[in-house]
């Protein structure tokens, strides 16, 4: 388990999906110290204040925040007037709840307070209230606020009402959406930073208010500068728990234990990554490679897919000692067939993918440190240790070392040669997400394996947008395209289509390589001409390079550093394609432009099949 600190770790719960019991459950089982009670969570619960405080307890949970409020100053007397009243019978529920902090954010409505010194007293009559009550108010800046929406606004009500039960809390949401400067934290003292809410959000040019209600993300699956904000406010002197604010519609509908791990996790990787203090997990060890893929295959998917091995140039070099297990290589390019595990009838699937790391034990150790589901193995005699861990999407992912005393030790071999046709390694695999986990994938490799996220991209394909973006090491040797399909599956619109994922090897020389698959029958995806016709429109290519594509059935892209050639097969199984690749100079993509091509060349393959 990562080394603890002092810090104390908290989640919302209306970060999570579910009953009040649920996320609890959840909460706890992820490592949380505490929670926020959301007022919706209570309001609808069995439990009293007290109750939910003992089974808080039970679970080792704090109630660290409490939220009952909204709008509370007003230019109406009337409605102060009963604001109060609702503020001394939600400061009684916050005795029983064991809270003695409690959040108002700035008002939204359009009676809010305009005047910074009636809000001030009406902040500070409130703050009195609850300091009546040993308790203390932390007032957060909404970007949406009615008058105070930027949180150097809340500071100046704060400091004006100079009132010691009343503070600040800072959303990290409202300060970056609004690009607000945290070095501006370091003129509060940090006994007035009552609360800290944090929250990561992707780029978007949208309504701030539709932004946050729903595509909140945990810290390290957007786009905001976390390590930054909160070494700013922990610099300032903060000292209260890091708490968790998500609003995210995918999360509202998630297994809630599934996303408190995740939040927990964003948590552990955000504090390892602070500027001073930092957590200390174990280190990621280097990773130098792919070592192999492993698909899932049966009866029928095992020799459709071993035929076009065989005709993309590898040989059947391994058969495992005691599984049903082919081990199919050409240069360092591997492939694993498992008739052994369970796959749809039919079906071809990429079940696990290995990684070689150059310290497998300390892979995995930092997997578990980091709440990574630690897979069993069922190992037989003289089987290599291989650790393994589940992705969010349930590929197996192993660490190790390919090497005589490694895995390929557990393969018989079968002296088996072929005359190959160029492929070097493996240069990508392509994993195609479920929808849910696509976010918590990025934060998973990222933060386990320690691949640095690229910054993605969109494109529209036949069967609706598609977004996608590399994971990789600093030095390429391993590269992952995660990719998802906006609202649904991406496959196709009848039901049971899954979505392929594809394996990818290297060649230095597409061309030659291509003519090499052709003449052994290998089952291409033809191109249509259209696609070379536009390519030349919009690149002037060399007419003997644009005639190597339109031979030999190639795509083509470019980026500021060099070019990208690939030609795909067929789906095998139904599930499971090949690429090669030939990468120019420094091009560092995937042709995610050239998607919509290949998407629909596949449809009519599948048609006409
Ligand atoms: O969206 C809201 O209303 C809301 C409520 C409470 C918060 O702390 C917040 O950041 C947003
Ligand atoms: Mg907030």
């Amino acid at each position: 388990m990562a080394d603890r600190t002092t810090r104390r770790r908290a989640v919302a719960t209306v970060c999570l999906s579910g009953t009040l019991e649920d996320k609890l459950t959840a909460a706890a089982g992820a490592g949380f110290d505490g929670i926020e009670v959301f007022e919706p969570d209570l309001v609808a619960s069995p439990w009293s204040p007290a109750e939910l405080a003992a089974r808080c307890a039970d679970l080792g949970l704090s109630v660290d925040l409490y939220q009952p409020f909204r709008d509370l100053d007003s230019t109406d007397p009337a409605t102060v007037r009963r604001n109060q009243r609702r503020a001394r019978v939600k400061f009684d529920v916050m005795a029983d709840l064991g809270v003695d902090t409690v959040l108002v954010c700035s008002a939204v409505a359009p009676d809010a307070v305009r005047d910074d010194d009636e809000l001030t007293a009406q902040l500070a009559a409130t703050a009195d209230l609850a300091a009546d009550r040993g308790l203390r108010i932390a007032y957060e800046a909404l970007a949406w606020g009615t008058h105070v929406s930027t949180w150097d606004h809340s500071w100046r009500v704060v400091q004006a009402a100079d009132h010691p039960a009343l503070g600040l809390c800072l959303d990290s949401f409202h300060v970056l959406s609004r690009g607000g400067d945290p070095a501006g934290f370091a003129a509060v003292p940090g006994e007035k930073l009552f609360f800290l809410q944090l929250a990561d959000a992707p780029q978007l040019a949208m309504d701030v208010l539709q932004w946050s209600r729903h595509h909140r993300l945990f810290p390290g699956q957007g786009a905001f500068d976390l390590p930054a904000f909160l070494g700013a406010v922990l610099a300032a002197g903060y000292g209260g728990p890091l708490s968790l604010e998500v609003f995210n519609d995918v999360f509202r509908q998630s297994d809630p234990a599934r996303t408190a791990v995740d939040a927990m996790r964003s948590l552990l990787a955000l504090e390892a990554a602070l500027p001073v203090d930092p957590l200390v997990l174990p280190a990621a060890p280097e990773l130098t490679g792919h070592a192999f893929t492993e698909l899932a295959v049966d009866g029928v998917s095992g020799p459709v897919v071993a035929e076009v091995l065989d005709r993309l140039g590898f040989a059947h070099t391994g058969q495992h000692r005691s599984k049903p297990v082919q081990l199919w290589e050409q240069g360092a390019a591997r492939v694993l067939l498992n008739a052994g595990v369970r796959t749809a009838d039919g079906e071809a699937s990429v079940v696990a993918l290995a990684v070689e790391s150059a310290d497998p034990t300390a892979s995995a150790a930092r997997a578990e440190a980091l709440l990574a589901p630690v897979l069993p193995r069922s190992r037989g005699n003289a089987e290599a240790e291989l650790s393994a861990v589940a992705a969010p999407d349930g590929t197996q992912v192993f660490f190790t070392r390919t090497g005589p005393d490694g895995w390929p030790a557990d393969f018989l071999p079968t002296h088996a040669t072929a005359p190959g046709a160029g492929l070097t390694r493996t240069d990508h695999v392509g994993l195609t997400q479920p929808f849910d986990a696509y976010d918590e994938a990025g934060l998973f490799y990222d933060s386990v394996l320690g691949l640095d996220p690229g910054s993605g991209t969109e494109v529209a394909a036949p069967f609706g947008l598609v977004r996608s973006r590399g994971v990789t090491t600093p030095d390429r040797a391993v590269r992952l395209a995660l990719s998802v399909s906006l609202l649904r599956r991406g496959g196709g619109w009848t039901p049971g289509v899954p979505d392929p994922q594809h394996v990818a090897f290297a060649t230095d020389d597409v061309v030659a390589t291509a003519r090499a698959l052709r003449a052994a029958g290998a089952p291409l995806l033809a191109v249509p001409a259209n696609y070379h016709d536009d390519l030349d429109a919009r690149l002037e290519l060399d007419p003997a390079l644009l005639a190597d594509l339109r031979e030999h059935g190639l795509l083509y892209d470019v980026d500021p550093d060099g070019a990208f050639l690939h030609l795909y097969t067929e789906v095998l199984g139904g599930r499971v394609f090949f690429e090669v690749v030939q990468r120019l100079a420094g091009y560092d993509g995937y042709g995610a432009v050239n998607t919509p091509v290949r998407m629909a060349a596949h449809r009519r393959a599948r048609a006409r099949g």
